[in-house]
């Protein structure tokens, strides 16, 4: 069986798949390395021979996770690297190496899928946006804050904006203006993202007309998802990335 993770700034997706690629065993959103090992002890008949992940977090966390990998399953994981080009995607950063990582396997995922030009936007705790062009050049792309870190922003920096979990997700149940402080601020973030994402859209449009495939991607994908109806929601886009970057060997 084959261990996939993808090790975000606030989660790691998973996900285990039989030995010959096809079937997905099981799966999980995880916020540490301890409940990820929990959550795998929990599938019967584990059997894992490979390992591959993408990290975004520090060397030293992404080493951590891989020793107790190698010391609970006995499996070594194959990470990610940047790369200047993959896959006919040639990376536009000025320093290939500070392109996070999550960004190139999901790019490099979406130009595969569209077989040309793409735009592909990720809501996790940033929010990316990434251009590849029909030839595969990467023109770049925008990072700003995702909603958890918008709404932490607003919460942490005034005294007086203080609501739970149910109560915000209650509120974006419709979009009109807020009568309550968590309609006000949920809602104020949620058009700021749909804002952004109209944004990329007719940048999008004024590069190539309406030859390219939006991608939406991340844990926040559904709440934009509305506003595109034409884009294509691949919750594993960067895992099809990884399949590419790191293959069986
Ligand atoms: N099952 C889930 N578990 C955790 N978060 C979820 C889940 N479903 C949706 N979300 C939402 O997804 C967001 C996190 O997105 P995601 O897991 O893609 O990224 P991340 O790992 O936190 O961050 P990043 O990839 O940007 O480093 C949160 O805002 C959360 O509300
Ligand atoms: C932008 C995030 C946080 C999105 O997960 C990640 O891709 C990252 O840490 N990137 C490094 C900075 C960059 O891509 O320019
Ligand atoms: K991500």
């Amino acid at each position: 069986m084959i261990l996939e993770l993808d090790c975000g700034n606030s989660f790691i997706k998973w996900r285990v798949l039989e030995a010959n690629a096809r079937s997905v065993v099981g799966e999980g959103v995880v916020d540490s390395d301890l409940a990820l090992l929990d959550d795998l002890k929990t599938l019967k008949g584990l059997a894992l021979k490979f390992c591959r992940l993408v990290s975004v977090r520090t060397a030293d966390e992404t080493s951590e996770l891989t020793a107790l990998l190698k010391a609970s399953f006995n499996v070594s994981a194959v990470c990610a690297v940047p790369a200047r080009e993959m896959s006919g995607v040639r990376n536009g950063y000025e320093d290939f190496e500070r392109l996070g990582l999550d960004r190139w396997l999901a790019m490099l995922g979406g130009f595969h899928l569209a077989a040309g030009a793409c735009l592909v936007l990720d809501f996790g705790t940033a929010v990316t946006a990434d251009f590849v062009a029909r030839d595969g050049g990467h023109l770049g792309g925008f990072i700003c804050p995702g909603m958890p870190l918008m709404r932490n922003q607003l919460r942490t920096h005034t005294r007086k904006i203080r609501y739970g979990d149910r109560a915000a997700e209650r509120a974006l149940e419709s979009l009109i203006p807020g009568r309550t402080t968590v309609e006000a601020v949920e809602r104020g973030c949620l058009l700021m993202l749909q804002g952004f994402v109209l944004t990329q859209l007719e940048l999008a449009r004024s590069y190539w007309g309406k030859e390219f495939v939006v991608f939406l991607t991340g844990g926040d994908a559904a709440l934009v998802s509305g506003i595109v109806p034409e884009a294509r929601v691949v919750p594993d886009l960067v895992f099809v990335g990884l399949a590419m970057a790191c293959p069986l060997s």
